[in-house]
């Protein structure tokens, strides 16, 4: 890693209705201290209906935890039934937005275009979206995992520039290790998000390549993130399940002192 400072995001998906996620917020307030956050940003990517008591805890308490959503809507405003728009989302001060995540691509029939659609309107928005990306297993068995991987990256950043891919974040998210228990190897993580990376600099220039931040998902915790954020190209992780038990979500956080630990 170079001086990309690192993210733990994690990504609630449809758990915790907003008074679970206040207290959810404030014991993870309770355990993270002032040096967590110098060394890490830390990010609650939750439900809709959680978004304005996140964000009145957040700011009522000047908390230092980062929020955001978990998809947004390609249009500004109109009549697009149960879609949010991203100037409904960035009037909540939203950070983040993931757009693409697997579940996403899987039961909404999101394609490439329409997750480059949605990162455009979070951008223009002043909201950074995480971008995810990730092969099936079939695809991984087959040994087409990198290729699928830089082709999704240059599908989901179509019409984006260079500014827009920099201030934006992106998720290498293998779906067979999303909630599976089945992690990746690092170098596993490692081979998939430097391809990612080499990708940006053919795509725009070394400069987005060095500063873009490359995350790893899938069936992360407090027990793996530390080898998986050795890897130079692996820049924080989008947690699913363990960001729901805060201590475990801050072990993660915390991921250099079980590297030292274990050193
Ligand atoms: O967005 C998060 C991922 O889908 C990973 O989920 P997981 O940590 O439960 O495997």
């Amino acid at each position: 890693m170079t001086d990309r400072k690192p993210l733990m995001a994690g990504n609630w998906k449809m758990n915790l209705n907003h008074f679970e996620a206040m207290k959810h917020v404030q014991e993870l307030a309770f355990s993270l201290t002032d040096k967590d956050f110098d060394a890490v940003d830390v990010a609650v990517l939750v439900p809709f209906t959680d978004l304005r008591s996140v964000q009145t805890l957040v700011q009522g308490d000047k908390l230092r935890i980062q929020y955001g959503a978990q998809d947004v809507s390609q249009h500004p405003s109109g009549a697009y039934t149960g879609d949010i728009s991203a100037p409904m989302l960035a009037k909540l001060d939203c950070h983040y937005v993931i757009v693409g995540h697997s579940e996403r691509r899987q039961y909404h029939g999101e394609t490439d275009a329409l997750v480059a659609a949605k990162a455009v309107a979070a951008r223009k928005h002043g909201i950074t979206p995480i971008v995810c990306v990730g092969e099936h297993l079939q695809v991984r068995k087959d040994g087409a995992h990198v290729a699928h991987c830089v082709e999704q990256t240059r599908g989901s950043l179509a019409g984006l520039s260079a500014e827009q891919v920099q201030a934006s974040v992106i998720a290498y998210e293998p779906v067979w290790a999303i909630g599976t228990g089945e992690v990746a190897t690092p170098e596993d993580a490692q081979e998939v998000c430097a391809a990612i990376r080499t990708e940006l600099a053919t795509l725009f220039d070394e400069s987005v390549a060095a500063n873009t931040r490359i995350l790893y998902g899938g069936s992360v915790k407090g027990a793996n993130a530390a080898e998986l954020m050795a890897q130079p190209d692996v820049d924080g992780a989008l947690v699913g399940g363990a960001s729901l038990d805060a201590a475990d979500f801050t072990r993660i956080v915390r991921f250099r002192d079980s590297a030292v630990a274990a050193g």
